[in-house]
């Protein structure tokens, strides 16, 4: 299998410091080779800081925070991820707050126009300049992908356009107002946590393949947000929200995924290992780490 390792790890998506270390935490607790034991011939492309990507002179636009720095990491992104696909490799991003998914699945649509996406999170992450909150555009990038917001020229280089039927969510439970008048008038289609109590997560992953790749025949970008899993398996993150998905729900999914043979494109996001306790701080490294090899082929039999 051809595999590609990039830790794009950017923090300007949101405000607390640390989440660009996760990827060196995970890099360090020897993924590559985890990889490489699954049969992954991974090209790790080093520890992308996008430093040179200056930060001065960056003020808000209306309250978003960092704009022109997030907007150019994740250009930079879209065109490192495409460059891998058209290659045949899969892009495995490594985050870094989830702004960079504008980067990641901007890629994915250029190799992949017909790519489905598939969302993992406590959240939406679908605000748009108007309706966001805080500004902080981990929050956003979604409304970005499908074309929402033209207000901000910054970003309009996020192309080509994700459709709405082309978007499924898994893990939503703390969805802001605006965000939810934004997926009903858009019909997007997404399985929060009661929807996972109600029908179990091997329904609910089947329901959710059933809406975005009917006939299992289009290629698949997963987007895992790592706050998609309860605290107490992930503390490590910025944005945690109690009553998340369990450790085997959130690995059952990545099984699964790896199962339809469509996988094209991977993120794991927002792991924030300078959030807590170095024992929450590896406990969160190494569910990252067994999220993606079980993305990637691991198998319990
Ligand atoms: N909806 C909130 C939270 C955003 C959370 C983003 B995350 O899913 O990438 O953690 C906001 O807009 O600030
Ligand atoms: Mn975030
Ligand atoms: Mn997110
Ligand atoms: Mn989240």
């Amino acid at each position: 299998d051809r595999g590609w390792m990039s830790s794009t790890s950017r923090s300007g998506g949101q405000p607390r410091p640390g989440v660009d270390k996760g990827p060196i935490h995970l890099v360090e607790a020897g993924l590559p080779d985890q990889l490489r034991q699954l049969g992954w011939d991974v090209t790790f492309d080093g520890h992308h800081q996008f430093e040179e990507i200056s930060t001065q002179d960056d003020p808000p636009i209306g309250i978003l925070k960092n704009p022109r720095q997030v907007s150019k990491v994740c250009e930079a992104v879209a065109q490192t991820v495409a460059g891998h696909a058209k290659k045949g490799q899969l892009p495995l991003t490594l985050g870094g707050d989830h702004s960079l998914a504008m980067g990641t699945i901007s890629g994915t649509l250029s190799q992949y126009p017909d790519a489905c996406v598939i969302w993992i999170d406590a959240h939406a992450d679908i605000n748009t300049a108007a309706t966001t909150d805080t500004g902080n555009i981990h929050g956003m990038p979604v409304s970005f992908l499908l074309g929402l917001d033209e207000s901000i020229p910054e970003f309009s280089w996020v192309k080509p356009r994700l459709t709405p039927q082309r978007i499924v969510y898994i893990g939503l439970r703390d969805v802001d107002a605006g965000e939810k008048k934004i997926l009903r008038e858009n019909g997007i289609k997404a399985f929060s946590m009661h929807e996972v109590d109600r029908y179990g997560i091997g329904k609910v992953v089947e329901m959710a393949l059933d809406h975005v790749n009917p006939k299992r025949d289009l290629p698949i970008h997963l987007s895992f947000d790592v706050d998609a899993l309860d605290p107490s398996v992930a503390p490590s993150t910025g944005t945690p929200v109690r009553g998340g998905l369990t450790f085997r729900e959130g690995h059952y999914i990545c099984e699964a995924i790896y199962e339809t043979g469509c996988l094209v494109a991977l993120d794991l996001m927002e792991v924030n290992p300078s959030l807590s306790d170095a024992d929450a701080v590896k406990q969160t490294v190494a569910v990252g780490c067994s999220l993606v090899r079980s993305a990637l082929g691991e198998t319990l039999l």
